[in-house]
Protein backbone atom coordinates (compact mmCIF):
# COMPACT_ATOMS: atom_id res chain seq x y z
CA UNK A 1 0.00 0.00 0.00
CA UNK A 2 0.86 3.66 -0.70
CA UNK A 3 -1.07 5.40 1.48
CA UNK A 4 -0.57 6.17 4.98
CA UNK A 5 2.93 6.53 5.61
CA UNK A 6 3.39 8.23 2.67
CA UNK A 7 3.99 12.00 3.13
CA UNK A 8 6.83 13.57 1.50
CA UNK A 9 9.09 15.71 3.76
CA UNK A 10 8.51 18.93 4.03
CA UNK A 11 11.49 20.42 1.64
CA UNK A 12 11.79 24.12 2.66
CA UNK A 13 11.62 27.47 0.47
CA UNK A 14 15.19 27.99 2.33
CA UNK A 15 17.36 25.42 3.64
CA UNK A 16 19.08 26.35 6.96
CA UNK A 17 22.13 24.64 5.48
CA UNK A 18 23.69 23.81 1.75
CA UNK A 19 27.04 22.34 2.21
CA UNK A 20 28.92 20.79 -1.16
CA UNK A 21 25.55 20.82 -2.86
CA UNK A 22 24.09 18.89 -0.09
CA UNK A 23 20.98 19.94 1.46
CA UNK A 24 21.38 18.75 5.01
CA UNK A 25 17.86 19.94 6.07
CA UNK A 26 16.33 17.72 3.29
CA UNK A 27 18.51 15.05 3.84
CA UNK A 28 17.66 14.83 8.08
CA UNK A 29 13.65 15.08 7.14
CA UNK A 30 14.01 12.21 4.38
CA UNK A 31 16.41 10.36 6.78
CA UNK A 32 13.71 10.76 9.77
CA UNK A 33 10.67 9.77 6.98
CA UNK A 34 13.03 6.53 6.25
CA UNK A 35 13.10 5.46 10.17
CA UNK A 36 9.10 5.28 10.42
CA UNK A 37 8.72 3.64 6.86
CA UNK A 38 11.70 1.28 8.25
CA UNK A 39 9.51 0.35 10.90
CA UNK A 40 5.75 0.00 9.80
CA UNK A 41 6.74 -2.07 7.08
CA UNK A 42 8.87 -4.43 9.38
CA UNK A 43 6.31 -4.86 11.75
CA UNK A 44 4.08 -5.34 9.16
CA UNK A 45 5.94 -7.96 7.68
CA UNK A 46 6.64 -9.76 10.73
CA UNK A 47 2.93 -9.74 11.50
CA UNK A 48 2.35 -12.25 8.06
CA UNK A 49 1.50 -15.87 9.09
CA UNK A 50 3.97 -18.12 8.25
CA UNK A 51 2.03 -19.89 5.87
CA UNK A 52 1.65 -16.23 4.04
CA UNK A 53 5.44 -15.95 4.65
CA UNK A 54 6.14 -18.70 3.03
CA UNK A 55 4.01 -18.57 0.24
CA UNK A 56 5.75 -14.95 -0.49
CA UNK A 57 9.09 -16.58 -0.78
CA UNK A 58 7.86 -19.54 -3.23
CA UNK A 59 6.58 -16.70 -5.77
CA UNK A 60 9.57 -14.90 -5.75
CA UNK A 61 11.53 -17.90 -5.89
CA UNK A 62 9.10 -19.09 -9.29
CA UNK A 63 9.74 -15.32 -10.68
CA UNK A 64 13.87 -15.28 -9.85
CA UNK A 65 13.91 -18.95 -11.53
CA UNK A 66 11.78 -17.93 -14.78
CA UNK A 67 14.03 -14.45 -14.98
CA UNK A 68 17.43 -15.39 -14.40
CA UNK A 69 18.51 -16.54 -17.36
CA UNK A 70 17.74 -13.40 -18.88
CA UNK A 71 19.50 -11.32 -16.13
CA UNK A 72 22.72 -13.62 -16.26
CA UNK A 73 22.47 -16.64 -18.67
CA UNK A 74 23.55 -19.61 -17.45
CA UNK A 75 24.38 -19.64 -14.10
CA UNK A 76 26.90 -22.47 -13.83
CA UNK A 77 30.29 -21.49 -12.94
CA UNK A 78 28.99 -17.55 -12.17
CA UNK A 79 29.31 -16.09 -8.50
CA UNK A 80 25.59 -15.16 -7.28
CA UNK A 81 24.99 -13.51 -3.71
CA UNK A 82 22.05 -14.42 -1.22
CA UNK A 83 21.52 -13.45 2.01
CA UNK A 84 20.67 -15.43 5.43
CA UNK A 85 17.06 -14.79 6.16
CA UNK A 86 16.96 -12.27 9.07
CA UNK A 87 13.77 -10.61 10.88
CA UNK A 88 10.87 -12.09 8.47
CA UNK A 89 12.75 -11.88 5.53
CA UNK A 90 11.83 -13.85 2.72
CA UNK A 91 13.70 -17.29 3.24
CA UNK A 92 15.40 -18.17 -0.50
CA UNK A 93 17.65 -20.10 0.78
CA UNK A 94 16.16 -23.65 -1.49
CA UNK A 95 16.82 -21.53 -4.54
CA UNK A 96 20.46 -20.88 -3.66
CA UNK A 97 20.45 -24.57 -3.02
CA UNK A 98 19.01 -25.44 -6.26
CA UNK A 99 21.77 -23.05 -7.66
CA UNK A 100 24.91 -24.32 -6.28
CA UNK A 101 23.07 -27.91 -7.30
CA UNK A 102 23.46 -26.25 -10.70
CA UNK A 103 26.71 -25.26 -10.90
CA UNK A 104 26.36 -21.35 -9.64
CA UNK A 105 28.93 -20.12 -6.83
CA UNK A 106 26.38 -18.95 -3.88
CA UNK A 107 27.86 -16.21 -1.72
CA UNK A 108 26.44 -13.99 1.67
CA UNK A 109 27.11 -10.71 2.29
CA UNK A 110 29.10 -10.22 5.64
CA UNK A 111 29.47 -7.09 7.42
CA UNK A 112 33.47 -7.28 7.94
CA UNK A 113 33.72 -3.27 8.96
CA UNK A 114 31.01 -1.17 10.10
CA UNK A 115 29.96 1.71 7.40
CA UNK A 116 31.99 -0.03 4.79
CA UNK A 117 31.09 -1.97 1.82
CA UNK A 118 29.96 -5.37 2.12
CA UNK A 119 32.34 -8.84 1.89
CA UNK A 120 30.45 -11.38 0.33
CA UNK A 121 32.04 -14.75 1.11
CA UNK A 122 31.59 -18.54 -0.31
CA UNK A 123 28.80 -20.36 0.62
CA UNK A 124 27.71 -23.87 0.31
CA UNK A 125 24.48 -25.45 1.53
CA UNK A 126 25.53 -27.14 5.11
CA UNK A 127 28.43 -25.16 5.73
CA UNK A 128 29.02 -24.67 9.24
CA UNK A 129 28.38 -20.27 9.95
CA UNK A 130 29.85 -17.80 12.77
CA UNK A 131 27.71 -15.17 14.35
CA UNK A 132 28.27 -11.95 12.17
CA UNK A 133 27.56 -8.66 13.32
CA UNK A 134 23.67 -8.01 13.97
CA UNK A 135 24.03 -11.68 14.96
CA UNK A 136 23.23 -12.51 11.31
CA UNK A 137 24.90 -16.24 10.60
CA UNK A 138 27.78 -16.12 7.77
CA UNK A 139 30.17 -18.02 6.77
CA UNK A 140 33.65 -18.03 8.25
CA UNK A 141 36.31 -15.75 7.85
CA UNK A 142 38.56 -18.34 6.02
CA UNK A 143 35.49 -18.74 3.17
CA UNK A 144 36.70 -17.21 -0.21
CA UNK A 145 36.03 -13.89 -1.11
CA UNK A 146 33.77 -13.14 -3.91
CA UNK A 147 32.69 -10.64 -6.06
CA UNK A 148 28.88 -11.63 -7.81
CA UNK A 149 28.19 -11.54 -10.69
CA UNK A 150 24.24 -11.05 -9.36
CA UNK A 151 23.56 -10.42 -6.10
CA UNK A 152 19.96 -10.46 -4.41
CA UNK A 153 19.11 -7.43 -2.15
CA UNK A 154 16.61 -7.78 0.34
CA UNK A 155 13.97 -5.04 0.56
CA UNK A 156 12.33 -3.60 3.15
CA UNK A 157 10.70 -1.51 0.75
CA UNK A 158 11.39 -0.54 -2.91
CA UNK A 159 9.79 2.30 -5.62
CA UNK A 160 9.04 2.19 -9.16
CA UNK A 161 12.14 3.93 -10.19
CA UNK A 162 13.95 1.18 -8.32
CA UNK A 163 15.02 2.28 -5.58
CA UNK A 164 15.21 0.54 -2.23
CA UNK A 165 14.67 1.01 1.13
CA UNK A 166 17.18 -1.39 3.53
CA UNK A 167 17.67 -1.57 7.34
CA UNK A 168 19.52 2.02 7.12
CA UNK A 169 23.43 0.63 7.29
CA UNK A 170 24.07 1.91 3.75
CA UNK A 171 25.38 -1.61 3.32
CA UNK A 172 24.24 -2.66 -0.09
CA UNK A 173 24.70 0.93 -0.97
CA UNK A 174 28.40 1.67 -0.55
CA UNK A 175 29.11 -2.17 -1.82
CA UNK A 176 27.44 -1.27 -5.21
CA UNK A 177 29.21 1.92 -4.90
CA UNK A 178 32.80 0.47 -4.93
CA UNK A 179 32.21 -2.55 -6.81
CA UNK A 180 33.56 -2.46 -10.61
CA UNK A 181 32.07 -4.09 -12.16
CA UNK A 182 28.69 -3.60 -10.30
CA UNK A 183 26.74 -7.06 -10.16
CA UNK A 184 23.67 -7.03 -11.86
CA UNK A 185 20.91 -6.82 -8.42
CA UNK A 186 17.70 -8.09 -8.16
CA UNK A 187 15.98 -6.25 -5.33
CA UNK A 188 13.15 -8.80 -3.33
CA UNK A 189 10.35 -7.58 -1.61
CA UNK A 190 6.90 -7.77 -0.68
CA UNK A 191 4.45 -6.10 -3.72
CA UNK A 192 2.66 -4.40 -0.46
CA UNK A 193 5.96 -2.96 0.11
CA UNK A 194 5.60 -0.64 -2.47
CA UNK A 195 6.04 3.51 -1.69
CA UNK A 196 5.73 6.32 -4.24
CA UNK A 197 9.15 7.23 -3.73
CA UNK A 198 11.58 6.80 -1.13
CA UNK A 199 13.10 10.30 -2.07
CA UNK A 200 16.32 8.79 -3.61
CA UNK A 201 19.90 10.63 -1.99
CA UNK A 202 22.82 11.30 -3.83
CA UNK A 203 24.17 7.39 -1.98
CA UNK A 204 21.27 5.55 -3.25
CA UNK A 205 21.71 3.07 -6.21
CA UNK A 206 19.07 1.65 -7.94
CA UNK A 207 18.18 -1.86 -8.54
CA UNK A 208 18.83 -3.61 -11.78
CA UNK A 209 15.25 -4.96 -11.26
CA UNK A 210 12.98 -5.68 -8.77
CA UNK A 211 10.90 -8.48 -8.22
CA UNK A 212 8.18 -9.43 -5.85
CA UNK A 213 5.23 -12.01 -4.72
CA UNK A 214 3.89 -10.37 -8.31
CA UNK A 215 6.27 -10.77 -10.51
CA UNK A 216 9.47 -8.31 -11.98
CA UNK A 217 8.01 -4.98 -11.71
CA UNK A 218 9.12 -3.14 -14.87
CA UNK A 219 8.98 -0.08 -14.66
CA UNK A 220 9.70 2.90 -17.96
CA UNK A 221 12.42 4.16 -16.34
CA UNK A 222 14.43 0.72 -16.59
CA UNK A 223 13.25 0.18 -19.70
CA UNK A 224 14.85 3.11 -21.58
CA UNK A 225 17.98 2.97 -19.54
CA UNK A 226 19.93 4.38 -16.99
CA UNK A 227 17.09 5.22 -14.32
CA UNK A 228 19.13 7.85 -13.29
N1 LIG B 1 19.61 -11.11 5.80
C1 LIG B 1 20.29 -10.01 5.57
N2 LIG B 1 21.60 -10.03 5.67
C2 LIG B 1 22.31 -8.88 5.44
C3 LIG B 1 21.68 -7.69 5.07
C4 LIG B 1 20.27 -7.69 4.95
O1 LIG B 1 19.62 -6.68 4.63
N3 LIG B 1 19.61 -8.87 5.21
N4 LIG B 1 22.45 -6.56 4.86
C5 LIG B 1 22.10 -5.52 4.01
O2 LIG B 1 22.59 -4.45 4.06
C6 LIG B 1 23.74 -6.50 5.52
C7 LIG B 1 23.60 -6.18 7.01
N5 LIG B 1 22.94 -4.95 7.14
C8 LIG B 1 22.83 -4.21 8.30
C9 LIG B 1 22.17 -3.00 8.21
C10 LIG B 1 22.01 -2.21 9.31
C11 LIG B 1 22.55 -2.61 10.53
C12 LIG B 1 22.40 -1.74 11.72
O3 LIG B 1 23.14 -1.85 12.66
N6 LIG B 1 21.40 -0.85 11.70
C13 LIG B 1 21.13 0.08 12.77
C14 LIG B 1 20.33 1.27 12.28
C15 LIG B 1 21.15 2.15 11.40
C16 LIG B 1 20.44 3.46 11.13
O4 LIG B 1 19.19 3.52 11.11
O5 LIG B 1 21.17 4.42 10.92
C17 LIG B 1 20.31 -0.57 13.87
O6 LIG B 1 19.37 -1.31 13.57
O7 LIG B 1 20.61 -0.28 15.04
C18 LIG B 1 23.24 -3.80 10.61
C19 LIG B 1 23.37 -4.61 9.49
C20 LIG B 1 24.45 -7.81 5.33
N7 LIG B 1 23.64 -8.93 5.62
N1 LIG C 1 28.34 5.33 -0.91
C1 LIG C 1 28.22 5.81 0.35
N2 LIG C 1 29.22 6.46 0.94
C2 LIG C 1 29.11 6.94 2.19
N3 LIG C 1 28.01 6.83 2.94
C3 LIG C 1 26.97 6.19 2.41
C4 LIG C 1 27.02 5.64 1.10
N4 LIG C 1 25.82 5.04 0.86
C5 LIG C 1 25.08 5.22 1.96
N5 LIG C 1 25.75 5.90 2.89
C6 LIG C 1 25.26 6.28 4.23
O1 LIG C 1 24.40 5.28 4.77
C7 LIG C 1 23.24 5.89 5.36
C8 LIG C 1 22.04 4.97 5.25
O2 LIG C 1 21.68 4.84 3.90
P1 LIG C 1 20.24 4.29 3.44
O3 LIG C 1 19.15 4.99 4.14
O4 LIG C 1 20.19 4.28 1.94
O5 LIG C 1 20.33 2.77 4.00
P2 LIG C 1 19.70 1.42 3.47
O6 LIG C 1 19.97 1.28 2.01
O7 LIG C 1 18.29 1.41 3.91
O8 LIG C 1 20.56 0.34 4.32
P3 LIG C 1 21.12 -1.16 4.05
O9 LIG C 1 21.67 -1.23 2.65
O10 LIG C 1 22.21 -1.34 5.05
O11 LIG C 1 20.00 -2.11 4.27
C9 LIG C 1 23.06 7.19 4.63
O12 LIG C 1 22.57 8.17 5.48
C10 LIG C 1 24.42 7.55 4.11
O13 LIG C 1 25.00 8.54 4.92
Amino acid sequence: MTGAGQRPPSSPVCSLAEVEGHDMQQELEVARWRRAERERLRADRMAMAVAARQDWAAALMRHLSAGLSGWLGDPKGRVISGYWPIKGEADLRPWLTELHAAGAIIALPVVVTKASPLVFRHWYPGMVMERGDWNIPVPPASAKVLHPDLSLAPLVGWDRANYRLGYGGGYFDRTLAAASPRPFVVGVGLQSAELATVFPQWHDIPMSVIVTDEGVQSNSLSRSGAPR
